[in-house]
């Protein structure tokens, strides 16, 4: 425990604000997007899957993950949380899919935007004004630059949020990064695997899937000179 803290110290009291992720979409600063389907969703979905057919899938922080469509289109659901509008309208735009916008009664303020053609929901607002009341439990969940983007100090929240989110058979793929924090202050930040344990471990099984060197030019950009990239399945316990 003494060794993650240490570990973690330069990065405690980093906070980025929800404004802070509005500017950065309506500058156009989202270098963490990709335009394929994320390679470690991809080589991992038949263990997500587990013989399962249109499962419900969960998107926290979802950007405009082009993994989402690529799930719809396999004839799964989506429903992912996105604070910035311009992400979200992108989403529908980039991939020429039409939508329809509403309120939502339990979130004030929240819209959701719903694709007319596929089934695929994705809530405008705080990931923390989100709850299973709203769309109930996931069959399935994909973090990826979600985990690692909130701030650390709220890790424990967000756990908690995630696994109220997690039906008995969800299947929750969770993308980690380890880097040296004393070189770079994040975002992304650095989720060392004791800590996965720690957040997730008393109600989940978790199985460590891969781990892959993901050093590219952009982390070295930032002065990294290593950046590993780490995939967890985790599910809930059966008692
Ligand atoms: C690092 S990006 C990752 C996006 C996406 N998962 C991907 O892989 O491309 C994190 C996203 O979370 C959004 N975000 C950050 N904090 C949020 C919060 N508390 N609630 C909802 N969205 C949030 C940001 O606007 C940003 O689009």
């Amino acid at each position: 425990q003494a060794n993650i803290t240490s570990m973690l110290a330069p990065q405690a009291d980093r906070v980025m604000s929800l404004g802070e992720w509005e500017e950065r979409w309506q500058d156009g600063r989202t270098g963490f997007h990709q335009s394929n389907v994320h390679k470690m969703l991809e080589n991992n979905i038949d263990k997500v899957l587990a013989g399962r057919t249109g499962v419900r899938f969960f998107f926290p922080l979802c950007g405009k993950a082009v993994d989402m469509k690529w799930l719809a289109d396999m004839g799964h659901s989506v429903v992912g949380v996105e604070i910035a509008e311009k992400a979200i309208q992108q989403f529908f735009e980039e991939n020429n899919m039409t939508y329809s916008v509403e309120a939502v009664p339990a979130i004030p303020g929240a819209k959701v935007y719903k694709s007319t053609e596929k089934n695929i929901s994705l809530y405008q607002c705080d990931l923390y004004s989100f709850s299973s009341s709203i769309e109930g439990q996931f069959g399935a969940i994909w973090d990826r630059g979600s985990l690692v983007a909130i701030n650390p100090k709220d890790r424990e929240k967000y756990a908690a949020l995630i696994s109220s989110l997690m039906a008995s058979d969800c299947r929750y793929l969770l993308d980690t990064l380890l880097y040296n924090p004393d070189l770079y202050k994040g975002p992304p930040f650095l989720v060392p695997d004791d800590q996965v344990i720690r957040l997730f471990g008393e109600c989940c099984d978790i199985e460590q899937l891969q781990s892959v060197d993901a050093l590219t030019d952009r982390q070295r950009s930032w002065g990294l000179d290593y950046f590993t990239e780490n995939v967890h399945l985790i599910s809930p316990k059966s008692n």
